[in-house]
């Protein structure tokens, strides 16, 4: 059997009592991004937060690095980047990471190291409430990038981020992942796709399809992945 980094096993979960995820099962492989894509309040967010651990979940098992999520022989071993940044606006940048790398019990050397991977080496010394919601977002990316995880939980990290910033982040990740770690990157933006390992498309709380980006042209005709996942819907509604 595989030996996955994150393995969700058919999974339930329910918020505002209804059922938002309904019976997901997948793996990540070790040293790949895996995209996570669907239309707004599919459930791409909480299925992020049950591989995290923080979601409390009503069946199904969530496994990361060969634990239960979010028990402590994981943590500090996954990053997490959240859509809405908590970082404490009256802090710079560069004392913002000090602050949650003293937490993670990351080497001091790692504030300037990810800092430099976002790309905010000119903003290190501005005050975080100061900032522009793409460097807030970069912001909240570095954090999750301290300790040097051995998994990352990315939500929606490029939102709000201009074309030339967005290409680079993904070169990072696919950076991060030749390097070993492994990615689970959620996005609402499908020229993001194709630079995936593996693709999780997610409808209603449940999984269209789970394949490379390749597969997925393959087996619905369609070169474009938008069209292809479009094509996925109708298979499943007609
Ligand atoms: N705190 C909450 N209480 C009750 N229901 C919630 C809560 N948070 C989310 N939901 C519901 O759970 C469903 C899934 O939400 P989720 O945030 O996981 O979707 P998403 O795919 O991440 O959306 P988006 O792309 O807009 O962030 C939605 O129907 C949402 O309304």
């Amino acid at each position: 059997m595989m030996n996955y980094s994150v393995a969700v096993d058919r999974l339930h979960v329910e918020r505002g009592g209804r059922e938002v995820v309904r019976g997901v099962s997948f793996g990540v492989e070790p040293g790949t991004v895996t995209g996570l894509l669907g239309p707004s309040g599919c459930g791409k967010s909480t299925l992020m937060r049950s591989v995290v651990g923080v979601q409390i979940i009503r069946a199904g098992r969530v496994t990361v690095l060969g634990h239960d999520a979010g028990t402590r022989a994981v943590r500090g071993r996954v990053g997490y980047a959240t859509q809405d940044p908590a970082i404490y606006p009256d802090l710079t940048v560069a004392e913002a990471l000090r602050y949650f790398a003293d937490i993670v019990r990351a080497p001091a050397s790692d504030v300037s190291r990810v800092i430099g991977e976002v790309g905010l080496r000119d903003h290190a010394d501005a005050l975080i409430g100061r900032l522009s919601g793409g460097q807030h977002s970069r912001a909240n990316l570095a954090v999750a990038l301290l300790g040097d995880p051995e998994v990352l939980v990315l939500d929606e990290p490029t939102v709000g981020l201009d074309p030339v910033l967005r290409d680079e982040l993904w070169e990072l990740f696919t950076r991060l992942a030749a390097a070993g770690t492994t990615l689970l990157v959620s996005s609402h933006v499908m020229d993001e796709a194709a630079r995936c390992h593996r693709l999780l498309l997610m409808r209603d709380g449940a999984l269209l399809a789970s394949d490379t980006p390749q597969r997925l042209r393959e087996r619905t005709g369609e070169s474009d992945l938008e069209r292809a996942f479009l094509r996925l819907i109708q298979e499943v509604t007609t």
